[in-house]
């Protein structure tokens, strides 16, 4: 099997992004949503974006905007995925689609496949993202969909490893539990949780 595909999300600043690099992540991410204390603009996101080396994904992350923001700011920003929160249907994805990025479609849905609404990836998150609040992944009635998907929501270096073993998740994302205060990430802590992701 080849290796876990780790996202650290909702970075703001140049030493946390080289950190989230230099420890291995495969994705960054960059939130875009309004009313998050993560929330940054296109001219600071496009800086961040020119420090990630072309095999490290960066990834806009967006809730509930028109389609027409979502273009406007992966253009200035010029990161190369795009992650959509909201309620969008596979039109929005198909709109999206011949810009050529990789599309993440978060829900907290349960869901058969990857790839029902045109995304590249799937990605199974709490109800409220970015809240660092687990969701029941271990349950008895959780059943991983087909394709490529990653687990996200409250994970934690200390959780992480349990929660991939338990689910077969192709991948995992974090912001929360690599934050020493909310909105403000911790290097030690996204050490430890790429560390422990891959086990
Ligand atoms: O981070 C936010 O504040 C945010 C706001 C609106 C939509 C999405 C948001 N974040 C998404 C993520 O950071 C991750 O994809 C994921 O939800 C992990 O969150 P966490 O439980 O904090 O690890």
């Amino acid at each position: 099997m080849s290796e876990l595909f780790v996202k650290i999300c909702g970075l703001k600043t140049g030493p946390d992004v080289d950190v989230a690099v230099a420890a291995g992540a495969d994705a960054v991410g960059f939130v875009f949503a309004p009313g998050s204390p993560r929330t940054i603009g296109a001219d600071a996101a496009r800086e961040l974006a020119a420090r990630v080396p072309e095999s490290v994904l960066t990834v806009g992350v967006f809730r509930g905007q028109p389609v027409e923001e979502v273009r406007r700011l992966t253009e200035e920003s010029g990161v190369r995925g795009v992650q959509l929160h909201g309620d969008e249907g596979p039109e929005y994805y198909e709109a999206l689609r011949a810009e050529g990025r990789t599309l993440l479609r978060a829900t907290a849905e349960h869901v058969e496949r990857c790839g029902e609404y045109g995304e590249d990836l799937l990605l199974l998150d709490a109800p409220d993202p970015g809240s660092g609040k687990p969701w029941n992944w271990g349950s008895a009635q959780f059943t991983a969909p087909e394709g490529r998907w990653l687990l996200a929501g409250g994970l934690t270096p200390g959780s992480v490893r349990e929660a991939v073993e338990t689910t077969g998740a192709w991948g995992v994302d974090v912001s929360s539990g690599v934050e020493r205060e909310r909105g403000v990430k911790d290097p030690a802590l996204i050490r430890a949780f790429v560390e422990a992701a891959r086990g």
